[in-house]
């Protein structure tokens, strides 16, 4: 139980704020946790249930005195917010964000940030398809990824956050933004657009009906439906600030699909084969690097 930041304020009051809350809780890593969400309901909610030592009615409050600012909000919300705090915050303070997509972040962000304060982005690999104040737990960041893409930021600050998201229970990582969006864009952009059009595409079925969808789903599809679930806000927004990769992604995906689609008609069998096999590496790799998060295992091995 070390205290890292004396106060930490958490800027909207979601899945990955709340978890961040309880996580601090667990490890004892912050002296007082600040929050603020823009609804009343979702402040309420907080209140009601604990979440925050203070929840505060406006930002530039909640940030008043902070060591730690986390900004938690969808990224369309991310320029609004960090210009609503920006007169707020304190000299020597970190300002981090969590949004899955980090160009953008940084472009709208980076110019409010004053100086002598530290902006260092980063984005937890983990989370669920629910949303909201009551979806957060304390286990969620546990074996889980974080990526910071610090580009030049202060070096103490950065390694003081790599610290405190590892207390949380996370490895960490650094890389380039650039790279960082294209490589989420081939993880989890492009693969969330995928279940989305899925779904999508069962339910405009006319000939199978929803009863029929929900009653013989296999577990592959399942999972879709569960990923398809997501927060369509924070999606929108992802893909509205990532879009260049994930274009590129979604080229290379039609490209391959067109290609099986063809050796589906022309019944080449082979092609689909090798196909699969090479694929099939891939689950094998995450395996063994001890990445499979159904494992019955997984957090139970020991840290890379
Ligand atoms: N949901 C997930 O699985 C993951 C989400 N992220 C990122 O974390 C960020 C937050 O996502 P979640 O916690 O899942 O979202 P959420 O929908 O659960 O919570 C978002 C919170 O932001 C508040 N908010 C929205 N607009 C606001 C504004 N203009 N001012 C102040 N508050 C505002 C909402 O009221 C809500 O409290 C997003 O940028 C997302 O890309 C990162 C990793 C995983
Ligand atoms: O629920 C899932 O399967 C996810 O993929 C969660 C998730 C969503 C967005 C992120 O930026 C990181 C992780």
């Amino acid at each position: 139980m070390t205290v890292m930041y004396d106060r930490v304020a958490l800027i909207g009051l979601g899945l990955i704020a709340s978890s961040m809350f309880w996580a601090m809780k667990r490890g004892g890593i912050a002296g007082e946790v600040i929050g603020y969400a823009r609804s009343s309901e979702t402040r309420d909610v907080a209140r009601e249930i604990g979440l925050c030592d203070r929840v505060c009615d406006s930002a530039a409050e909640a940030c008043e005195g902070a060591d730690l600012i986390v900004l938690c909000v969808p990224i369309g919300a991310m320029d609004a917010v960090s210009r609503e705090i920006a007169g707020a915050l304190k000299k020597g303070a970190v300002v981090t964000d969590v949004g899955s997509v980090k160009r953008a972040v940084i472009d709208v962000v980076g110019p409010h940030i004053p100086d002598g304060v530290h902006f260092v982005p980063g984005h937890p690999l983990a989370g669920t398809e629910q949303s909201g104040p009551r979806s957060g737990f304390a286990e969620l960041f546990d074996n889980r990824w974080c990526v910071l893409t610090p580009e030049g930021a202060d070096a103490d600050a950065t390694a003081k956050l790599r610290k405190y998201w590892e207390a949380l229970g996370s490895n960490v990582d650094e890389m380039d933004a650039d790279h960082h969006d294209l490589v989420l864009a081939v993880t989890s952009h492009t693969p969330h657009l995928i279940a989305y059009t899925m779904v999508g595409v069962a339910d405009d079925l006319s000939r199978v009906t929803d009863t029929e969808v929900v009653k013989f789903s296999a577990a592959g599809f399942r999972d879709f439906t569960r990923i398809a679930a997501s927060d369509p806000t924070m999606w929108r927004d992802v893909f509205l600030n990532n879009k260049d990769a994930t274009l590129e992604i979604l080229g290379r995906f039609t490209e391959e699909l067109f290609a099986l689609q063809r050796a589906i008609r022309q019944g080449d069998g082979e092609h689909l084969h090798d196909y699969f096999t090479r694929t099939r590496s891939i689950r094998r790799g995450i395996i063994e690097a001890g990445q499979d998060t159904d494992a019955p295992n997984f957090g139970r091995n020991p840290k890379p």
